[in-house]
């Protein structure tokens, strides 16, 4: 599938490629419903991105599929730890550390786009930094299907061989799509011990344990659970606050604490689609020239199929919004001050109080710093007789309204 991509606007969000792929991520899945993995970005030279996810060479002749690059930005220092990753993470570490003697192999399942291959690349790129002349080969299963299907076409099995057999590590990721593949299991199989035989290090990952993937022969199954099979899961609310403030700080965006803490409660699904949705809001806030609000977050990630618990409008909330609108404080809007900057906000808040919540009267006077309800009923008749002259009021409130809906 080709998907054009309308990068004019939004270019200058995006200042990675492993930004871009992530948001081409979130395009395919919102259209087709399916996680699919974007190959190569190709850039034209207008766009102002440097092509740098073009092909790599192939292998002339031999069938073979390009290498796929490693990563770079997957490391252990920027993979954030939780409950529901410690014990990879621990492994994954533990076999960078050491590799080919602990934790061999390493397989690591679990639910897509929960750091799988993160990890498993950081262990590469921990391996290059100590070694840079480490032979590493990272490839899908079905790149592995790929090169060994080409090579009994070609008559290559033996350059296949060399090629998968003289390493120092390989990882294969999504080992399930070896189920049904006979001949090709037979063939890793071979491979695997080839490799385990000379203490070289191999990780693995699945998306559910190997013991359940229906149609992997038993040996191999028996192969794969060797060493440590290692469980990610879902990250709890705190890490996914986590993360997101990780990722916020890496591509230098000033988030403001509520505004991830809506994020991470609306997506609690994987951590790719954590990523996207902030990447989503950021977007979506530049493009409407708005501050990054809970309320814009809320709206960006609207229809998205996220968990609806937009946080009920308060009158704290009101206060806060309306404060920020008019850049003073909120206990400005609490307290006595008499100067015209100061009331008429005041009596705005105290408007949209009675407008957008159902609380009463007096509870909005006590809410605003002990004030009478009288106090409340005289702002509230203010605010509406000034709306039939004051256009700049009308746009003022029009523009509140927008923010908190
Ligand atoms: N704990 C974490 N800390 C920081 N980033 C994370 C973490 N977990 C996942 N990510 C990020 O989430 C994205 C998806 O992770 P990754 O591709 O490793 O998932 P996966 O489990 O291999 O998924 P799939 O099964 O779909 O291949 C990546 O950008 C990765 O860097």
């Amino acid at each position: 599938m080709v998907i054009e991509f309308p990068f004019e606007n939004q270019i200058d969000f995006w200042q990675s490629n492993s930004q871009i792929t992530e948001q081409i991520r979130q395009i395919c899945f919102t259209q087709t419903g399916q996680h699919v993995e974007p190959i190569y970005v190709l850039a034209n030279s207008t766009s102002g991105l440097t092509p740098t996810m073009t092909p790599p060479p192939t292998l002339a002749g031999s069938g073979m599929s390009p290498e796929t690059p490693l990563n770079p930005e997957y490391t252990f220092a920027n993979f954030i730890q939780g409950r529901s990753n410690q014990m990879a993470y621990a492994s994954a570490f533990g076999a960078s550390e050491q590799p080919g003697v602990l934790y061999n192999p390493l397989l690591i399942y679990g639910g897509v786009g929960l750091g799988k291959t993160h990890l498993m690349q950081a262990i590469a790129n921990k391996m290059l930094e100590r070694n840079p002349n480490a032979r590493i080969k990272y490839v899908t299963s079905e790149t592995f299907v790929n090169d060994y299907v080409n090579s009994i076409r070609r008559g290559s099995q033996e350059q296949f061989r060399n090629e998968y057999r003289n390493l120092d590590a390989l990882l294969v990721d999504d080992i399930q799509f070896f189920a049904s593949k006979d001949e090709t299991q037979l063939e890793f199989f071979n491979t695997f011990n080839a490799l385990h035989d000379n203490n070289k290090q191999i990780v693995l990952t699945a998306d559910q344990n190997p013991k359940q993937i229906p149609n992997l022969t038993e040996r191999l199954v028996s192969r794969f659970v060797w060493g440590v099979p290692v469980e990610i899961t879902s990250p709890g609310t705190e890490t996914r606050i986590a993360i997101l403030q990780s990722k916020a700080e890496e591509e230098h965006m000033e988030v403001p604490n509520e505004v991830l803490e809506l994020i991470a409660s609306k997506v609690n699904t994987n951590v790719r689609e954590l990523e996207g949705a902030l990447m989503r809001v950021r977007v979506f806030a530049d493009l409407n020239h708005q501050p990054m609000t809970p309320q814009i977050a809320a709206e960006a990630l609207q229809g998205m199929g996220f968990a609806d618990n937009t946080p009920a409008l308060t009158i704290d909330l009101i206060q806060k919004e309306v404060a920020q609108f008019f850049n003073i404080n909120q206990s400005d809007i609490l307290g006595k001050k008499r100067s015209k900057n100061i009331v008429v906000p005041r009596q705005i808040a105290m408007f949209l109080s009675r407008e957008l919540t159902d609380n009463s009267l007096p509870k909005i006077g006590s809410e605003f710093g002990g004030k009478d309800h009288t106090t409340v009923m005289h702002a509230i008749e203010k605010i509406e007789a000034n709306l039939k002259t004051d256009e700049k009021l009308n746009r003022d409130l029009q523009q509140l309204r927008q923010r908190m809906q």
